[in-house]
Protein backbone atom coordinates (compact mmCIF):
# COMPACT_ATOMS: atom_id res chain seq x y z
CA UNK A 1 0.00 0.00 0.00
CA UNK A 2 1.14 3.71 -0.38
CA UNK A 3 2.93 5.28 2.24
CA UNK A 4 2.42 8.62 3.43
CA UNK A 5 4.73 11.70 3.69
CA UNK A 6 5.47 10.99 7.05
CA UNK A 7 6.46 7.29 6.78
CA UNK A 8 8.72 8.13 4.38
CA UNK A 9 10.00 11.32 6.45
CA UNK A 10 10.39 8.59 9.01
CA UNK A 11 12.66 6.30 6.73
CA UNK A 12 14.57 9.00 5.72
CA UNK A 13 15.67 9.52 9.45
CA UNK A 14 16.51 5.81 10.20
CA UNK A 15 18.41 5.68 6.80
CA UNK A 16 20.74 9.16 7.16
CA UNK A 17 20.91 10.09 11.23
CA UNK A 18 22.58 8.81 13.89
CA UNK A 19 20.72 7.15 16.50
CA UNK A 20 20.95 9.12 19.40
CA UNK A 21 22.13 12.29 17.48
CA UNK A 22 19.22 14.72 17.59
CA UNK A 23 20.99 17.15 15.22
CA UNK A 24 21.66 14.72 12.66
CA UNK A 25 18.44 13.67 12.81
CA UNK A 26 17.01 17.55 12.55
CA UNK A 27 19.83 17.59 9.72
CA UNK A 28 18.13 14.24 8.22
CA UNK A 29 14.50 15.89 7.84
CA UNK A 30 15.80 19.41 6.45
CA UNK A 31 17.49 17.36 3.59
CA UNK A 32 14.63 14.88 2.64
CA UNK A 33 12.50 18.08 2.56
CA UNK A 34 14.85 20.14 0.44
CA UNK A 35 16.02 16.89 -2.12
CA UNK A 36 12.66 14.74 -2.25
CA UNK A 37 9.24 16.76 -0.53
CA UNK A 38 8.40 19.67 1.28
CA UNK A 39 6.64 19.29 4.73
CA UNK A 40 5.33 21.44 6.83
CA UNK A 41 7.90 21.46 9.82
CA UNK A 42 9.57 24.88 10.95
CA UNK A 43 12.61 24.04 8.81
CA UNK A 44 16.33 25.10 8.92
CA UNK A 45 15.82 29.16 8.58
CA UNK A 46 12.88 29.70 11.14
CA UNK A 47 14.78 27.06 13.52
CA UNK A 48 17.66 28.75 13.58
CA UNK A 49 15.81 31.36 15.47
CA UNK A 50 13.81 29.23 17.29
CA UNK A 51 16.88 27.75 18.49
CA UNK A 52 18.68 31.51 19.49
CA UNK A 53 15.29 32.03 21.69
CA UNK A 54 15.15 28.42 23.25
CA UNK A 55 18.75 28.74 24.58
CA UNK A 56 17.69 32.36 25.68
CA UNK A 57 14.70 30.92 27.79
CA UNK A 58 16.89 28.20 28.58
CA UNK A 59 13.27 26.83 29.94
CA UNK A 60 12.89 24.32 32.76
CA UNK A 61 8.84 23.71 31.19
CA UNK A 62 8.20 23.74 27.54
CA UNK A 63 4.56 23.18 25.86
CA UNK A 64 4.43 22.28 21.99
CA UNK A 65 1.14 22.75 19.98
CA UNK A 66 1.20 20.52 17.30
CA UNK A 67 3.72 17.43 17.09
CA UNK A 68 3.77 16.55 13.75
CA UNK A 69 6.23 14.27 12.73
CA UNK A 70 8.49 15.74 15.52
CA UNK A 71 10.94 18.31 14.39
CA UNK A 72 10.39 21.06 16.30
CA UNK A 73 10.13 18.65 19.53
CA UNK A 74 13.25 17.23 18.71
CA UNK A 75 15.11 20.83 17.78
CA UNK A 76 13.93 22.38 20.92
CA UNK A 77 14.48 19.35 23.11
CA UNK A 78 17.98 18.96 21.97
CA UNK A 79 18.70 22.28 23.64
CA UNK A 80 17.29 22.02 26.68
CA UNK A 81 18.97 21.57 30.60
CA UNK A 82 19.01 18.32 32.27
CA UNK A 83 15.90 17.32 33.85
CA UNK A 84 13.60 20.02 31.77
CA UNK A 85 10.69 18.68 30.16
CA UNK A 86 9.06 19.11 27.10
CA UNK A 87 4.94 18.32 26.36
CA UNK A 88 4.26 18.25 22.82
CA UNK A 89 0.00 17.64 22.04
CA UNK A 90 -0.84 16.03 18.64
CA UNK A 91 -4.15 14.86 17.86
CA UNK A 92 -3.78 13.17 14.85
CA UNK A 93 -3.04 9.54 15.40
CA UNK A 94 -0.82 8.88 12.60
CA UNK A 95 1.37 11.98 13.17
CA UNK A 96 2.01 10.77 16.72
CA UNK A 97 3.40 7.36 15.88
CA UNK A 98 5.49 9.16 13.42
CA UNK A 99 6.76 11.62 15.72
CA UNK A 100 7.55 8.78 18.67
CA UNK A 101 9.36 6.81 16.61
CA UNK A 102 11.24 10.44 15.34
CA UNK A 103 11.42 11.69 18.64
CA UNK A 104 13.04 7.65 19.55
CA UNK A 105 15.49 7.53 17.07
CA UNK A 106 17.33 10.96 18.91
CA UNK A 107 17.07 9.46 21.91
CA UNK A 108 15.07 12.05 23.73
CA UNK A 109 11.99 10.26 24.97
CA UNK A 110 13.14 11.36 28.90
CA UNK A 111 12.82 15.07 27.68
CA UNK A 112 9.48 14.84 26.06
CA UNK A 113 6.07 13.71 26.64
CA UNK A 114 3.94 13.84 23.86
CA UNK A 115 0.42 13.71 24.61
CA UNK A 116 -2.22 12.71 21.84
CA UNK A 117 -5.18 14.65 21.70
CA UNK A 118 -6.69 18.44 21.05
CA UNK A 119 -4.85 21.30 22.79
CA UNK A 120 -8.22 22.54 23.75
CA UNK A 121 -8.72 19.43 25.76
CA UNK A 122 -5.64 19.11 27.20
CA UNK A 123 -4.82 22.53 28.11
CA UNK A 124 -7.08 23.09 31.23
CA UNK A 125 -5.65 19.27 32.61
CA UNK A 126 -2.01 20.25 32.31
CA UNK A 127 -1.86 21.00 36.05
CA UNK A 128 -3.88 18.37 37.62
CA UNK A 129 -2.51 15.19 34.57
CA UNK A 130 1.25 16.05 34.29
CA UNK A 131 1.88 18.53 37.28
CA UNK A 132 3.25 21.43 35.63
CA UNK A 133 2.00 24.92 37.18
CA UNK A 134 3.36 27.38 34.82
CA UNK A 135 5.40 26.90 30.98
CA UNK A 136 7.87 28.96 30.64
CA UNK A 137 8.51 28.28 26.88
CA UNK A 138 5.35 27.66 24.51
CA UNK A 139 6.34 27.04 20.93
CA UNK A 140 2.90 27.36 18.68
CA UNK A 141 2.93 25.71 15.45
CA UNK A 142 -0.74 23.68 15.20
CA UNK A 143 -3.84 24.88 13.34
CA UNK A 144 -3.51 28.51 13.09
CA UNK A 145 -7.10 29.40 13.58
CA UNK A 146 -6.43 27.45 17.32
CA UNK A 147 -3.52 29.92 17.93
CA UNK A 148 -5.93 32.62 19.58
CA UNK A 149 -8.16 30.66 21.44
CA UNK A 150 -5.78 28.55 22.76
CA UNK A 151 -3.69 31.42 24.12
CA UNK A 152 -6.60 32.78 26.05
CA UNK A 153 -7.15 29.43 27.44
CA UNK A 154 -3.51 29.08 28.69
CA UNK A 155 -4.25 32.24 30.46
CA UNK A 156 -7.49 31.60 31.99
CA UNK A 157 -5.73 28.16 33.18
CA UNK A 158 -3.13 30.30 34.70
CA UNK A 159 -0.58 28.28 32.43
CA UNK A 160 1.62 31.77 31.79
CA UNK A 161 3.46 33.29 34.34
CA UNK A 162 5.51 37.27 34.00
CA UNK A 163 7.98 36.17 31.62
CA UNK A 164 6.44 32.98 29.85
CA UNK A 165 7.79 33.36 26.22
CA UNK A 166 4.96 32.49 23.37
CA UNK A 167 6.83 31.61 20.02
CA UNK A 168 4.24 31.26 17.08
CA UNK A 169 5.27 29.65 13.53
CA UNK A 170 3.77 31.30 10.40
CA UNK A 171 2.62 34.59 11.13
CA UNK A 172 2.71 35.65 8.06
CA UNK A 173 2.01 32.35 5.63
CA UNK A 174 -0.41 30.60 6.12
CA UNK A 175 -0.89 33.69 8.50
CA UNK A 176 -2.63 33.57 11.65
CA UNK A 177 -4.00 37.42 12.05
CA UNK A 178 -6.38 37.13 14.94
CA UNK A 179 -3.40 35.99 17.24
CA UNK A 180 -0.96 38.47 16.26
CA UNK A 181 -3.77 41.50 16.55
CA UNK A 182 -3.65 40.04 19.97
CA UNK A 183 -0.60 39.97 20.97
CA UNK A 184 0.45 43.01 19.46
CA UNK A 185 -2.19 45.62 20.94
CA UNK A 186 -2.83 43.46 24.61
CA UNK A 187 -1.33 45.34 27.12
CA UNK A 188 -0.43 41.80 28.69
CA UNK A 189 2.33 40.90 26.26
CA UNK A 190 5.78 42.68 24.75
CA UNK A 191 5.90 41.20 21.19
CA UNK A 192 8.69 40.99 18.38
CA UNK A 193 8.44 39.95 14.90
CA UNK A 194 11.24 37.53 13.66
CA UNK A 195 10.96 38.10 9.85
CA UNK A 196 12.36 35.09 7.92
CA UNK A 197 11.36 32.31 5.40
CA UNK A 198 8.39 29.87 4.84
CA UNK A 199 10.32 26.63 5.36
CA UNK A 200 12.43 25.21 2.53
CA UNK A 201 11.11 28.49 0.49
CA UNK A 202 12.05 31.77 -0.38
CA UNK A 203 8.21 33.23 0.78
CA UNK A 204 8.20 35.77 3.62
CA UNK A 205 6.97 34.20 6.67
CA UNK A 206 8.70 34.46 10.73
CA UNK A 207 7.83 33.86 14.01
CA UNK A 208 6.40 35.84 16.31
CA UNK A 209 7.56 36.22 19.73
CA UNK A 210 5.78 37.60 22.70
CA UNK A 211 6.46 37.71 26.39
CA UNK A 212 3.17 37.65 28.93
CA UNK A 213 3.81 40.03 31.30
CA UNK A 214 1.04 38.74 33.81
N1 LIG B 1 -5.72 21.69 18.31
C1 LIG B 1 -4.76 20.78 18.08
N2 LIG B 1 -4.31 19.98 19.07
C2 LIG B 1 -3.33 19.08 18.82
N3 LIG B 1 -2.74 18.91 17.61
C3 LIG B 1 -3.17 19.69 16.62
C4 LIG B 1 -4.17 20.66 16.79
N4 LIG B 1 -4.35 21.30 15.61
C5 LIG B 1 -3.51 20.74 14.72
N5 LIG B 1 -2.79 19.77 15.33
C6 LIG B 1 -1.74 18.97 14.70
O1 LIG B 1 -0.68 19.86 14.41
C7 LIG B 1 -0.26 19.70 13.06
C8 LIG B 1 -0.80 20.82 12.25
C9 LIG B 1 -0.05 21.84 11.89
C10 LIG B 1 -0.63 22.97 11.08
N6 LIG B 1 0.45 23.63 10.37
C11 LIG B 1 0.21 24.18 9.20
O2 LIG B 1 -0.92 24.19 8.69
C12 LIG B 1 1.35 24.77 8.47
C13 LIG B 1 1.17 25.06 7.11
C14 LIG B 1 2.22 25.60 6.38
N7 LIG B 1 2.00 25.89 5.00
O3 LIG B 1 0.89 25.63 4.50
O4 LIG B 1 2.91 26.42 4.34
C15 LIG B 1 3.46 25.85 6.96
C16 LIG B 1 3.63 25.56 8.32
O5 LIG B 1 4.82 25.81 8.96
C17 LIG B 1 2.58 25.04 9.09
O6 LIG B 1 2.80 24.82 10.42
C18 LIG B 1 -0.84 18.37 12.61
O7 LIG B 1 0.03 17.32 12.98
C19 LIG B 1 -2.14 18.33 13.38
O8 LIG B 1 -2.61 17.02 13.59
MG1 LIG C 1 4.62 25.78 11.07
Amino acid sequence: TQSTRPQRMLAAVQKNATRGDPRSVVKAIDQFCRQKEWAMNVGDEKGCILDSVVSEVNPATVLELGTYCGYSTVRIASLLPPHAKLITLEFNPDNAVIARQVIAWAGLEDKIQLVEGASGDWIPKMKEEFGVKTFDLVFLDHWKDRYLPDTKLMEECGLLRKGSILLADNVICPGTPDYLEYVRNSPRYKSQYFKSHLEYTKVEDGLEKSVFLG
